[in-house]
């Protein structure tokens, strides 16, 4: 299998809000090499979480990639308010944008944002295809290992089948999984060939989150030795 890099991505979302520059830094000199923001409308997603001034007060503490997740019906109201607050990613939902994807990746290319598209537990992999194959592609597919809304939810391992058709399809192609992920079951997605991998409680429950970032990395590699 052609491999690409690994890269982990502590999800924010379990860190201490109160405390967010100091946590992102933290991760960050564990090895991190995304912050994963999970930013929630209270409409898309029965949970609300941060926005825009939030990811502008972090972006004054760290030059790190910010992975922002965007669960929310209107993503494209979201993409100038997130590109000057400072968003290194720009993920939306398959789900919200079947009829406008083409014009929002435009926009979202157009700020320097990368572009990544995210689907739901039960969307079939096929609706990504087309983003993943257009003239303006994005360039990294979010497979949702749980329900999007909450940290802490257990992982579907059914889910593998999306990240694996996706890498039988698309070798070089970043594929992330969020949710559920942890020394328990990084194994899995790394077989399936995910190399984003997102983790919140696992991380920032454990003891020693460092170890935690470089066991879920040395599976990734394991898994995807040429990368
Ligand atoms: O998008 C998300 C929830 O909608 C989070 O990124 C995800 O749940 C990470 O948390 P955990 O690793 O604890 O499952
Ligand atoms: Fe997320």
């Amino acid at each position: 299998m052609v491999g690409v890099s690994p890269k982990i991505a502590p999800s924010m979302l379990s860190s201490d809000f109160a405390n967010l520059a100091a946590e992102a830094k933290r991760m960050i000199d564990l090895g991190a090499n995304w912050l994963h923001m999970d930013i929630m409308d209270g409409h898309f997603v029965p949970n609300l979480t941060i926005g825009a001034p939030v990811i502008e007060s972090l972006r004054k503490h760290t030059n790190a990639y910010l992975d922002c997740h965007l669960m929310v019906t209107n993503p494209m109201d979201y993409v100038d308010q997130m590109a000057k607050a400072g968003a290194s990613g720009f993920t939306f939902h398959v789900e919200v944008a079947k009829e406008n994807w083409q014009e929002l990746v435009k926009k979202i290319k157009s700020t320097g944002m990368r572009p990544g598209v995210a689907l739901k537990p039960g969307t079939p992999v096929e609706q990504v295809y087309p983003l993943v194959e257009g003239t303006d592609p994005v360039e990294m597919v979010l497979v949702m290992t749980v329900e999007p809304g909450f940290g802490g939810q257990k992982f579907m391992p059914n889910m593998m089948d999306k990240v694996r058709a996706l890498r039988n399809k698309y070798p070089t192609l970043d594929i992330e999984v969020d949710g559920g992920l942890g020394p328990s079951t990084i194994d899995a997605a790394a077989a399936a060939g995910a190399n984003c991998i997102v983790a919140g409680s696992s991380v920032f429950g454990a003891p020693e989150p460092g170890d935690v970032i470089s066991l879920l990395r040395a599976s990734v590699e394991k898994a995807q030795p040429s990368t």
